[in-house]
């Protein structure tokens, strides 16, 4: 309340002091708006202070405004005391008017996302810098010598005014709907409440100065400052907390912002080329340029982007359903393809068959050796397993501990016993020395079940059968192959059935 009191005290003075003086460019007068200007430079401030990290940017960006501002008035009136109305203060003015431009363009047009290219905020930042030139040079250009005379020359001049004033705030609004995050709906809806005032008040002041400025005129530059300065101090209204719009029409204003700089400069090169062509035309096409050079480099950030996740995809797909110490299917990966392996039996009445695979003595290989040595065990029979003696088809899986399922798809009990034989071959054929096993290295334990084809087989229950011939296979004195119901049985040891 008291910085309301403040600046309804300092609007009352100006209008004071301009109707004293009876001239709306006098140094008092000046001075007053200057005031009122630091009073909203202060309240804009104050919200980059206490804003999170993310929103400081923007509103460093709208105090850089301000402060442009303030320092044309100020310069305006150190130009008014010393009486140097048209040299170096007054050209340092219209530089500084020029300069304001270049916060205001960032603050509207950037996405402000955190994973945009380095090289994108420096197109921009050139491009809002070639607005900045271009509108400084057009209108010191247009507005002295002889084009000043002109009446063409000054319409262009306060078209191309309006044009950059009202595009400003028209895309200060369209980022106030488009922001999801309340934060960000608060920063633009005081950033387009003091654009769209100050471009209403530039237009009505530009046509007031052509006919002779009123003495109350300068309060009007007041207006979009104390506006601002009450905007940024109070609280938000309710309805910006309320509303969120959709996330597609978020990211289209985001992703559409940007092009207002291309397009200012291509408008303001389009106007210089009636002075001065060949400038003109550089800077238009330099403008597209920048734009697709833009929109090139974001491209190629979200592929790279898209690659990666396209990679961490493919590599979390491998990493589940695999068993992290041996790398081969894990226990969920065994229950679908096995539950796909019987499904396809019935549906062809071509049986699969199921291998249980236990390696012998294995506690005593811990106990004698070590786990470390237990587990490269593992890995080495699981490799032995997987690396050649099955069909691709067919699936490899540790069971959990040192116990192996083989899912033999499309597969009859006698070639089940012969691929078991292999493997079991395989295995005795690695030689791996185990100290305190009967046979001075590593064997192992297979029981075989097989699908019938006239009873429906659920894939526990062909697991459990397995499991039996197994327990037959160990009581029957290990490195042995059992099969479940009446298939013959094999000692893998020594080959003999
Ligand atoms: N190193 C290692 N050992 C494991 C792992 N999983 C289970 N084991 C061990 O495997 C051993 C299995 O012991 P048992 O079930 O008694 O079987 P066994 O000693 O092979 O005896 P039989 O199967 O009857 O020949 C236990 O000592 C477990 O600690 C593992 O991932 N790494």
């Amino acid at each position: 309340m008291r910085v309301i009191g403040v600046l309804v005290l300092l609007l009352l003075t100006h209008l004071v002091l301009a109707n004293r003086s009876g001239h709306a460019q006098d140094v008092w007068p000046q001075a007053a708006l200057v005031a009122v200007q630091c009073v909203a430079l202060w309240a804009v401030f104050m919200r980059w202070r206490r804003s999170a990290a993310l929103i400081r940017l923007p509103w460093l960006l709208l105090a850089l405004a301000v402060l442009m501002q303030v320092l044309w008035a100020g310069t305006n009136v150190f130009a008014l005391l010393f009486g140097d109305k048209s040299g170096f203060l007054a050209a340092m003015a219209t530089v500084l008017s020029g300069l304001y431009v270049v916060p205001c363009m960032f603050m509207v047009t950037r996405s402000f996302a955190r994973n945009e290219p380095r090289i994108v905020a420096v197109l921009d930042l050139v491009l809002s810098c070639m607005v900045a030139v271009l509108v400084y040079k057009f209108f010191t250009t247009l507005l002295s010598g002889p084009l000043a005379a002109d009446p063409n020359s000054i319409k262009l001049v306060l078209f191309q005014a309006d044009a950059i004033d009202y595009s400003l705030a028209f895309m200060a609004i369209l980022r106030l709907f488009g922001a999801r995050s309340f934060r960000w709906r608060f920063f633009y809806f005081t950033a387009s409440a003091y654009l769209l005032v100050n471009a209403i008040v530039a237009t009505v002041y530009n046509r007031l100065e052509l006919h002779g400025l009123p003495w109350w005129s300068g309060s009007l530059i007041d207006i979009p400052h104390a506006l601002l300065a009450v905007v940024a101090i109070r609280q938000p209204p309710r309805w910006l907390r309320a509303y969120r719009p959709p996330l597609t029409v978020s990211q289209t204003i985001a992703s559409f912002a940007p092009i207002l700089l291309s397009m200012m400069v291509v408008m303001l090169g389009i106007s210089s080329s009636r002075i001065n062509f060949v400038p003109g035309l550089v800077v238009g096409c330099a403008s597209v340029l920048f734009y697709g050079l833009r929109v090139a480099f974001i491209e190629s950030r979200n592929m790279d982007m898209k690659r990666a996740v396209d990679l961490s995809a493919l590599r979390l797909e491998q990493q589940v359903g695999r068993d992290p110490l041996t790398g081969i299917a894990n226990r969920a990966a065994l229950d679908t393809r096995l539950r796909e392996a019987l499904e396809e039996g019935r549906r062809t009445g071509r049986c699969c068959s199921l291998l249980m695979i236990d390696i012998d003595y294995f506690k005593q290989y811990n106990d004698s050796l070590g786990h470390v040595a237990g587990d490269t065990c593992l890995v080495k029979v699981a490799y032995a397993l997987s690396s050649s003696q099955v069909r691709t088809r067919d699936l490899v899986a540790r069971y959990g501990g040192e116990e192996f399922v083989v899912v033999l798809v499309d597969t009859p009990a006698e070639t089940a016993l012969e691929v078991a034989r292999r493997l079991a071959a395989s295995i005795e054929h690695l030689q791996i020395a185990h100290p305190s096993g009967p046979h001075g290295w590593i064997t192992v334990s297979i029981g075989i079940s097989t699908q019938a084809l006239d009873a429906p087989v659920e894939p526990m229950a062909l697991l459990e059968e397995a499991d039996r011939a197994l327990y037959l296979a160990k009581r029957n004195g290990r490195n042995r192959v059992e099969a479940a119901g009446d298939t013959a049985s094999l000692d893998t040891g020594r080959g003999a059935i």
